[in-house]
């Protein structure tokens, strides 16, 4: 009798006697809650399924997650997978992921972000950002942060992604572009989530019915259609197709000024690689369709919590010392509509720190990353079989007392200074991942928050209204909604603040 290496790894039972327990927690949207809670009892290695262990230390981190690690990601990513493609987020094997990340790579550079044409995008965004401020807030009234900051996050990635023709002009108030982020908001989509993780092949069996085999099971649909993302999906079908459409142009053109969209630099690659070993357009579509829907929630729900919590009664200090951090170190760094510079905002390290914070609560995606083994493997000191989904997620990481002391605590100023227990700080700070599958966007999500917050910051003290002191707003990642536990009530995508122009 052969003994499964797994059974060493400590973790409740029942979680290793079948993966529909684990899949129960998922059901019910506790699964990264209970995960760490598990770390808590039982350590850095947890069993959590037949087939699945959750670690929570640096050493695993560096092993799964480091630079060159051959773990790839698991067919729970199946489902960003669009028009019957796969992309860099749903590749199973790290090459093809490798290869894909290679076209990307220059594109999203930080030097890039950090320079016009680019920065002239997010200026020009966080300039209509603040013009909705004042419109909203006229008559005193309090402003509701979760969409509107979609409506921001959304106007920034479809320019970026597809250029100024087919970027939607939410915040302008264009109707059918607000009406993409409806799909988000429906709470059945955590349902849908789930049985797509659970039963991917059977939810697109039963969402691509036509006819009376339709009507017949719509009851028993997860989600009623549309059914999340569909407008999103559309939309980005739309947007390649019309971009093609009009691309003879621009092929082979040298990158300008104008030209500065992902898919332009992707054109290049496109018309290049043509043939055997190219890119369809399907390819193409799927690809850019993920990196719009990446940029969305994530920039945005991290910008409602940042703004929320600095808006508390108990963190009004560290509001006030962000403005303080902005008047002396801006100067006239404002472009001509007075919007702070994009590359100026981003070296301003009291508003780095209250970034990293919010990170580090309030992640956007803090549930598990998990991966495979493709061959038999150590990870601290526990013998994983190939084929054991492993993973980690920034949730757990971000709450180790050890680490972060009052962890449930919003506090920036853990994150300033160099000495030895920051510089330890930082290396368990994991909101964008690690090694060769970390965020691609992660410089585009800092120049576009911390321009915005540079620009709220120097114009307006925020607070949120004293009635709902209580509550805190919430947000949905995969099938679970997060928000901060240490409140009393969560309203979901929901959080109303007060600006007050100081000037
Ligand atoms: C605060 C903002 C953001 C956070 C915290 C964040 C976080 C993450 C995390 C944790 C991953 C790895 C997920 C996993 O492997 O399960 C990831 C991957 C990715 N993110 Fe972001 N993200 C943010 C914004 C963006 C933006 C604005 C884009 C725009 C394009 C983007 C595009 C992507 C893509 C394409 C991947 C896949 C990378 C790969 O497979 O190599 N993200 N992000």
């Amino acid at each position: 009798l052969v003994v499964n290496p797994l059974s060493r790894i400590p973790g409740p039972k029942f979680f290793a006697w079948t993966k529909w327990r684990l899949a129960y927690e998922d059901w019910k949207g506790t699964r990264t809650r209970f995960i760490q809670k598990l770390h808590v009892k039982y350590g850095p290695v947890v069993r959590i399924g037949p087939n699945e262990v959750s670690f929570n230390s640096l050493s695993a981190m560096r092993t799964i997650y480091g630079p060159g690690a051959p773990y790839g990601r698991t067919d729970f990513y199946q489902s960003f997978s669009f028009y019957g493609k796969r992309n860099m987020f749903s590749f199973k094997a790290t090459k093809e992921h490798g290869e894909r990340k290679k076209l990307f790579a220059a594109g999203y550079a930080k030097s890039v972000m950090l320079k016009a044409p680019v920065t002239n995008m997010i200026e020009a965004k966080v300039e209509q950002f603040m013009d909705l401020i004042s419109q909203e807030t006229k008559s005193g009234s309090a402003m509701e942060l979760f969409s509107t900051l979609h409506y921001y996050s959304l106007d920034n990635i479809t320019e970026f992604l597809y250029g100024e023709e087919y970027a939607t002009k939410a915040m302008e108030g264009r109707m059918e572009d607000r009406t993409l982020i409806a799909d988000v908001l429906d709470p059945a989509r955590r349902r849908l989530a789930w049985f797509s993780a659970h039963f991917y092949h059977f939810t697109i069996w039963l969402y691509s019915r036509a006819g009376a085999m339709e009507r017949a099971l719509k009851p028993f649909l997860p989600m009623q259609k549309p059914s999340t993302y569909t407008g999103i999906r559309k939309f980005a079908y739309d947007a390649y197709f019309g971009y093609k459409k009009n691309s003879d142009g621009r092929v082979k053109q040298k990158l300008s000024d104008d030209h500065f969209s992902l898919l332009d630099r992707l054109w290049e690659h496109h018309e290049d690689f043509k043939g055997d070993r190219g890119l369809g357009d399907l390819d193409v579509a799927s690809e850019v369709a993920d990196h719009l829907l990446a940029g969305i929630d994530t920039t945005s729900d991290t910008l409602m919590f940042l703004i929320w919590a600095l808006s508390l009664p108990q963190n009004l200090k560290f509001q006030g010392k962000l403005a303080e951090e902005l008047r002396s170190q801006l100067g006239d760094s404002f472009n001509e509509q007075g919007v702070p510079r994009a590359e100026v905002a981003d070296k301003l390290p009291y508003l780095d720190a209250i970034i990293k914070e919010t990170l580090r609560l309030y992640a956007p995606l803090p549930a598990t990353e998990p991966r495979w083994a493709p061959t038999d493997t150590t990870i601290d000191g526990f013998t994983i079989p190939a084929h054991t989904v492993i993973g980690m997620d920034p949730y757990s990481l971000h709450r180790n007392p050890d680490v972060f002391p009052e962890p449930t605590k919003f506090d920036p100023e853990r994150w300033l200074g160099s000495d030895e227990e920051v510089k330890e700080r930082k290396k368990w700070f994991w909101a964008f991942s690690s090694g060769g599958k970390m965020c691609i966007g992660m410089h585009l999500a800092m120049a576009e928050m911390t321009c915005l917050a540079a620009a709220i910051y120097s114009k307006y003290r925020t607070r949120v209204p004293d009635e709902l002191e209580h509550v805190a707003p919430g947000v949905t990642s995969r099938f679970e909604v997060f928000s901060d536990d240490t409140f009393p009530v969560m309203e979901e995508h929901k959080c109303l603040v007060k600006f007050k122009d100081f000037e």
